[in-house]
């Protein structure tokens, strides 16, 4: 079995590592965190050090893969990370067995797929995206990298999601909609129009609020 280290060990990072373990996908094995103290266990899992610990972990085979356990509320330090760690250090792909991903569908490294989503055909899911419980995503719709999404988002045919986007808590994006970059959705938002600039959207339609 695979280590696997979490950088974050906060929240999400525990349930990161709570979701890899209990479903026998990964050994985990230890977190990177730049305010957790290294050494120091948490729920069972040493923390290794900080984020600039990281490369070294890997050189000392400390793990095998690691994963981002960073959130919505700091999408540009989810990149960051990832883009500069990509080329030094193996990402994990955890997609949870409980889940429906069709054989034609596309996932990115660093991707973490918690319990009970359903992807269908030919969906694409890019790098260092984040997919909490219970979401849909149907036929062709692409997730661009980086993106976070909330518990039961459900999101339907050909929709392209940006990169960083923060998509809230059961709401809905009907069929060939473009959400832009750097787009936040709020709890039970209905998407029913393009999403052409960046921003705080929430509603039933959508508007724009900031
Ligand atoms: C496992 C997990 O827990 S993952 C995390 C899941 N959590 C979520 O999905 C939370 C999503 N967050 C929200 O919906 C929040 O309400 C946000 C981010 C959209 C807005 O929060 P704030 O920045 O605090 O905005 P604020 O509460 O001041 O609201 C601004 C306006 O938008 C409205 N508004 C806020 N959220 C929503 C919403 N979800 N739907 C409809 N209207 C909303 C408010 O009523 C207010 O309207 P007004 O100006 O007419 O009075």
């Amino acid at each position: 079995m695979k280590k696997l280290a979490i950088i974050g060990a906060g929240d999400l990072g525990q349930q990161i590592a709570y979701h890899a373990a209990q479903d026998n996908q990964f050994e985990v094995v230890g977190f990177f965190d730049d305010f957790a103290t290294p050494n120091t266990i948490i729920n069972q899992i040493k923390v290794f050090g900080k984020v600039e610990d990281v490369e070294n972990g890997f050189t000392n085979k400390l793990f095998d893969e690691v994963i981002i356990g960073i959130g919505y509320k700091h999408l540009g330090f989810r990149e960051k990370l990832y883009t500069s760690l990509k080329a030094v250090v193996p990402f994990a792909t955890f997609i949870h067995s409980s889940c429906y991903i069709d054989a034609s569908c596309v996932v990115g490294s660093g991707v973490c797929i918690f319990p009970g989503v359903i992807i269908d055909q030919q969906a694409i899911i890019k790098d260092n995206v984040f997919i909490n419980i219970s979401c849909t995503i149907a036929h062709d719709s692409i997730i661009a990298q980086h993106t976070f999404l909330s518990p039961r988002v459900a999101i339907a045919g050909f929709v392209n999601i940006g990169k960083r986007c923060n998509i809230g808590i059961n709401s809905t994006i009907i069929d060939n909609i473009n959400v832009a970059d750097d787009v936040q959705i709020g709890a039970g938002t209905v998407v029913i129009n393009q999403i052409e600039k960046s921003g705080l959207y929430v509603g039933n339609p959508s508007r724009f609020i900031r």
